[in-house]
């Protein structure tokens, strides 16, 4: 068993009152997961802060406690320990008090406004084929091997982050691939984590609820880069305007991708069809089963970070294009009569929304009309609802607005907010519908042969969070029963 020294090793510390020669049984972050024995770590929250907590953690059983401010009563039978950041301290605790396991194998990171869970998911799948044992982080799903643990977050707290990947060890993972948000990042989630490469795929207009302003989601993307060893890797985009801000504290060795100029890893489009990509990588012409230039992108970063992992090119391209997307990401569906083409993709950004429809665009032989269903997620950035629709209407022949998760608010005032966001001349093109499931059917009974549906925002979700309950809600379900419904 280790003791609170041992997992207090690497941590800023203040001051101590007590022992640190206990036995330590886990930390904990959450009072309401505290145990007897436990180390409880007191954090600042958003919405609230876990110094509340302490005295409830010590009733349950606390051996010591991690604060930055000490309470005015300290007991005999406690340990307190001052932290600089009780945070960081987490993530440092909770890498120590699971032997450290990030230094066991080697932790790729992504990072980026869109594209993380498709190119770790890639990466995993990639390593998986060529033969490894490997591990994957992400808002889909965490995974070990075949072993598939559901994601409660797109990265998660430090102590369930650290138990995840030593658990891969433990079960004999070389590699791990993880997305890093912005949240994870700046709460400290990975601290104490030892990665051996990390990417950038993009940075635009998203989580301006919790960063406040573009400027602050953007240094605290970099900061991410800025903690990378000199051993690791960077990997990043040149095409997107803040890819070369990224590298520009960096110890790591840099390395860059592009579809447009010069770089490490040079790919060039030659098609882009529902069949796939056709894309010079180098100077081999590869087939890709991913749509569109987006997923040019990400097929870059992936293919990049596995050469800067060591494989062999031609080896990485040959099993690279037989790879599928994530789930949920650009996933279509044909109908039987009409064939109308339905996409579902997850797309919840301004910059997501507008790449899948330019896509979409580029798919159309001229005829078909686009019919876009979407929503906005509730206790999140509001300022992206007016950008979503604006983008929604301009490239599409028809939208719905609709809920997605509308959380704790009220779905009608987020679809009000959307509505705000469409310039006077196409406002009839807009029809507003609450209810996800009519807004689908809707959809489909406008469409007429051949024509395109895209449901953005949800994509692999098999749940819409209304008021704290979570309906079970498909939308690629939902899509397919509709079209069997009415015959399409
Ligand atoms: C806004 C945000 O990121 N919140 C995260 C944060 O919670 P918080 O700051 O609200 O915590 P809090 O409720 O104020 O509590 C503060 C502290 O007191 C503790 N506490 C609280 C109550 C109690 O009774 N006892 C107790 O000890 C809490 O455990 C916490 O340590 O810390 C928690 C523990 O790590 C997270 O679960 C929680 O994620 C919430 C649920 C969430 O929805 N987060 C989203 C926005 C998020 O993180 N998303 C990103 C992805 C975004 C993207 O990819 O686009 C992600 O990585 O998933
Ligand atoms: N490289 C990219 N550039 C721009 N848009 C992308 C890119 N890759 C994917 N997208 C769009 O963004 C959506 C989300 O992709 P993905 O899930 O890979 O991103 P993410 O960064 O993991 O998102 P999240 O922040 O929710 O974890 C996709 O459904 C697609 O619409
Ligand atoms: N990881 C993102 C996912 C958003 C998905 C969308 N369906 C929503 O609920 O807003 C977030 O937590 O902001
Ligand atoms: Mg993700």
């Amino acid at each position: 068993m280790k003791t609170l020294r041992d997992i207090l090793y690497n941590v800023g510390i203040r001051a101590v009152h007590g022992n640190t020669d206990i036995p330590v049984n886990a930390p904990a972050i959450d009072s309401r997961s505290v145990g007897p024995g436990d180390a409880f770590i007191a954090v600042k929250g958003v919405h609230t802060d876990g110094h509340q907590y302490i005295d409830k953690a010590i009733a349950q059983g606390a051996a010591a406690i991690i604060c930055e401010t000490l309470p005015e009563i300290l007991l005999d039978t406690v340990t307190y320990v001052q932290a600089d950041n009780s945070a960081t301290a987490s993530g440092i605790m909770a890498g120590n008090f699971y032997d450290n396991p990030s230094h066991k194998l080697q932790l790729v990171g992504v990072t980026g406004t869109n594209g993380k869970t498709t190119i770790a998911t890639i990466l995993f799948r990639l390593f998986s084929q060529l033969g490894y044992h490997c591990g994957l982080l992400s808002t889909v799903q965490n995974q070990i091997g075949d072993t598939v643990i559901p994601s409660t977050h797109t990265t998660p707290d430090p102590i369930s982050l650290n138990a995840l990947l030593a658990r891969m060890v433990e079960e004999g993972c070389l590699y791990a691939f993880m997305e890093v948000s912005s949240h994870a990042i700046h709460q400290q989630r990975i601290a104490g984590l030892k990665f051996a490469g990390g990417i950038f795929s993009n940075i635009t207009h998203d989580h301006l609820d919790y960063h406040k302003t573009f400027d602050e989601y953007i240094r605290v993307k970099k900061s991410f880069f800025d903690s990378l060893p000199a051993s690791a890797f960077v990997l990043t985009n040149l095409d997107d305007k803040r890819g070369m801000v990224m590298l520009q504290n960096t110890k790591a060795r840099k390395a860059t991708y592009s579809l447009r100029t010069l770089a490490d890893f040079k790919g060039k489009i030659l098609e882009n069809n529902l069949t796939g990509l056709i894309m010079q990588v180098g100077d081999t012409e590869v087939h890709f089963r991913l749509i569109g230039e987006f997923n040019a992108y990400n097929l870059l970063a992936v293919y990049g970070a596995a050469v800067l992992l060591g494989q062999d090119k031609a080896t990485v391209l040959r099993a690279l294009s037989n790879t599928q997307g994530a789930e949920g990401r650009f996933e279509y569906i044909v109908s039987a009569h009409d064939q109308i083409i339905a996409i579902v993709d997850y797309a919840h950004t301004p910059d997501a929304l507008k790449n899948v429809l330019a896509t979409i665009k580029n798919l159309r032989k001229g005829h078909e009309q686009v019919i876009t269903v979407v929503g906005c997620g509730g206790d999140r950035d509001t300022a992206k609802r007016p950008v979503m629709a604006a983008v929604a209407t301009d490239s599409s022949d028809r939208v719905i607005f609709t809920s997605d998760n509308p959380r704790s608010e009220d779905p009608d005032a987020i679809i009000r907010e959307m509505e705000a966001g469409v310039p006077v001349h196409q406002k009839k093109r807009v029809i507003s519908i609450t209810d996800r499931r009519e807004a689908i059917k809707t959809a489909v009974t406008l469409a007429g042969k051949e024509d395109i549906i895209l449901v953005a925002g949800k994509g692999h979700e098999k749940y819409q969070e209304i008021k704290g309950v979570k309906h079970p809600f498909d939308d690629k379900q939902v899509l397919e029963e509709v079209m069997r419904l009415l015959d399409k």
